[in-house]
């Protein structure tokens, strides 16, 4: 796919149809943690003007432990899992109401989805969440996306919502992903080094992921800082899907195509949601250790992981379930979706496909990882 030019990027995203929109905490909620109504405010009027404009937006909102953490009694964002899940639950009805109230203003009605990591790859969740949000879209309404904090695992849970959103961009089929944080653009380096300097155009995410130095969050607040944001906009690009990135009061004009922020070129045709999700979303549960005949097949990029060329296994997992492939050197490979339980796999090391049908039976006669779920890292 030719690189289109930082103004084509532009144009794409003031012509989007369908845009995702992702707020991070740091730009709804005053130095204390409370909510602060105007950000929340002017980011819902920008919104508003894109949706009445005929845009249809979904917005992905963190803030619900942000929103809840005052109201509870804590005197900051509280650090243990549990307690954040609480904050969560009593937060998110209270930036629910505020969105309510804000697009109501308007004449936009909102719709609520709370959504875990595995929603996203259940079959049965992830074509749920499809048909609710394309259904929400049709009717005119403004579907505002969280995390589900109160019931994710601490294992697979996002944690914070850039990832989220880019996986969302993708269950919508997104023409433009927009994310508003509290730093104006992407920067060379931490806005904190004086050395560094704004980056407007970003050609290609792989490589800028190569130059350009980032770090955590830089507010109390926030969750994945630039890293996880670089990553959000590289799905996107790999899907097809430019990305704008910039602070929560530009965010009017990053809606329109004007040039604010760092705009994120698309690198890719659309691919396969599935293969998207397990190289960037999915949390691996185990290894399986490659020889270096597989290793050199896997690395190929169109074989399957055969139990013939698996000498180790580490970690205790279910057929399903995401894993690492190593090579003997302990260097990753891949990560693929495994097809047996982990407690399965020592009695199918090193036998080939004649050899599993006739000791273990045909159930055993498959690859450990098939090839359409093994996504080269
Ligand atoms: N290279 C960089 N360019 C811009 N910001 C960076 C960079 N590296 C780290 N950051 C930090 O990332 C922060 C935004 O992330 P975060 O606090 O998680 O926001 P949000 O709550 O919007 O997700 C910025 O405030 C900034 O301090
Ligand atoms: N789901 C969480 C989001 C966590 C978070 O802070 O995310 P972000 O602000 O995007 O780094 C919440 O609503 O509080």
């Amino acid at each position: 796919m030719p690189t289109l030019s930082h103004a084509e990027v532009r144009r794409a995203i003031a012509q989007a149809q369908t845009i995702v929109v992702k707020v991070g905490s740091s730009s709804l909620t005053q130095p204390s943690g409370h909510l602060d109504p105007e950000k929340l405010g002017a980011l819902v009027n920008a919104i508003a003007h894109a949706s009445l404009m005929g845009a249809r937006i979904v917005l992905v909102s963190s803030g619900a432990i942000a929103a809840g953490f005052g109201p509870l009694g804590f005197d900051s964002r509280p650090k243990d899992v549990a307690t954040q899940q609480a904050a969560a639950s009593v937060g998110q009805g209270l930036l629910m109401a505020q969105y309510e109230a804000a697009f109501a203003a308007f004449g936009i009605r909102v719709g609520q989805i709370l959504i875990t990591a595995e929603d996203t790859i259940r079959a049965a969740q992830y074509r749920n969440a499809q048909r609710t949000l394309g259904r929400l879209l049709e009717l005119g309404v403004v579907p505002i996306v969280n995390e589900n904090d109160a019931l994710a695992s601490n294992e697979i849970r996002f944690g914070d919502n850039d990832r989220l959103s880019a996986l969302v961009a993708n269950i919508v089929r997104a023409d433009a992903l927009v994310l508003l944080t509290d730093v104006d653009a992407l920067y060379t380096a931490p806005p904190s080094d004086p050395e560094s300097k704004q980056i407007s155009y970003v050609p290609n995410v792989v490589k800028a992921l190569e130059t350009v130095k980032v770090a955590g969050s830089g507010s109390k607040v926030g969750t994945g800082g630039m890293v996880t944001k670089l990553e959000a906009a590289h799905v996107a690009a790999v899907s097809g899907i430019p990305t704008v990135m910039t602070c929560a009061s530009n965010a009017g004009p990053a809606l329109m195509g004007d040039f604010v922020g760092t705009a994120f070129a698309p690198v890719k045709h659309r691919g396969s949601f599935k293969r998207l999700w397990i190289g960037f979303a999915s949390h691996p549960r185990g290894t399986l250790v490659a020889d270096e005949g597989a290793a050199h097949a896997v690395r190929g990029g169109r074989a399957s992981l055969l139990s013939a060329g698996v000498v180790a296994v580490r970690g205790e997992f279910s057929s399903g379930d995401s894993v690492w492939i190593d090579d003997e050197q302990g260097n990753h490979l891949a990560k693929g979706l495994v097809g047996f339980d982990s407690e399965e796999i020592p009695q199918m090391l090193g036998r080939n496909t004649a050899q599993l049908k006739r000791f273990l039976g045909e159930h055993y006669a498959h690859p450990i990882v098939h090839r359409d779920y093994l996504v080269l890292v």
